[in-house]
């Protein structure tokens, strides 16, 4: 399936995405133990914080990835940095004992590239859209792949016209 044009809005708080993050690390606390966390950044970042306090994770490495430059539109996938060799090689060198986090799934590319840094790893998102899913191990919310995901570091208190004036005229 295509990526179809986004132009349904899910837009999530700082309180939904506390709320959702603590969800996720809740799941994942039955399904298994990790010795370190790997955030994609930077999306990532915020859930990684949130999910490592709850379970008692403290060592936390990044992948810096980039591929939507252009706002909505995802372009060329960028490594900026790989995943430090201490943790890839933590147990057997393909990821056992680490745990991948990110913000969500969407068209799946993102995940395919860390993936094959770390085979063995288990993936989670707290968001994840259909064409995703198959590549994330454990999430907590699906949205329709129409839907743009708006994540509160990315959004600012603005004015709304109130709707009488949106109707006049
Ligand atoms: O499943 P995909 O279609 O690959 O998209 C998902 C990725 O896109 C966003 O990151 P982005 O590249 O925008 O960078 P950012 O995390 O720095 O915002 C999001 O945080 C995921 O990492
Ligand atoms: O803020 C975002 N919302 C989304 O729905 C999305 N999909 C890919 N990358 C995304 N970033
Ligand atoms: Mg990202």
């Amino acid at each position: 399936m295509e990526n179809p044009a986004q132009d349904k809005a899910f837009p999530v708080s700082w309180d939904m995405f506390h709320r959702d993050s603590r969800a996720l690390a809740w799941r994942l606390s039955s399904v298994g133990e990790w010795k370190a966390i790997v955030c994609i950044t930077r999306g990532g970042l915020v859930p990684a914080g949130i999910v490592a306090r709850e379970l008692g994770i403290r060592t936390i490495e990044t992948v810096c990835i980039a591929s939507y430059h252009d706002y909505d539109t995802q372009g060329r996938l960028d490594v900026i940095k790989p995943v430090d060799p201490k943790v890839v090689d933590l147990d057997d060198g393909e990821g056992s004992g680490v745990l991948v986090i990110d913000d969500l799934v969407d068209t799946g590319k993102t995940m395919k590239v860390v993936r094959e840094m770390l085979p063995k790893a288990h993936f989670a998102t707290v968001y994840a859209k259909p064409v995703g899913v198959p590549m994330v191990d454990t999430f907590v919310t699906e949205v329709s792949q129409d839907t743009w995901i708006y994540f509160p570091w990315d959004m600012g208190w603005q004015f709304q016209p109130p709707l009488a004036k949106e109707t006049a005229g």
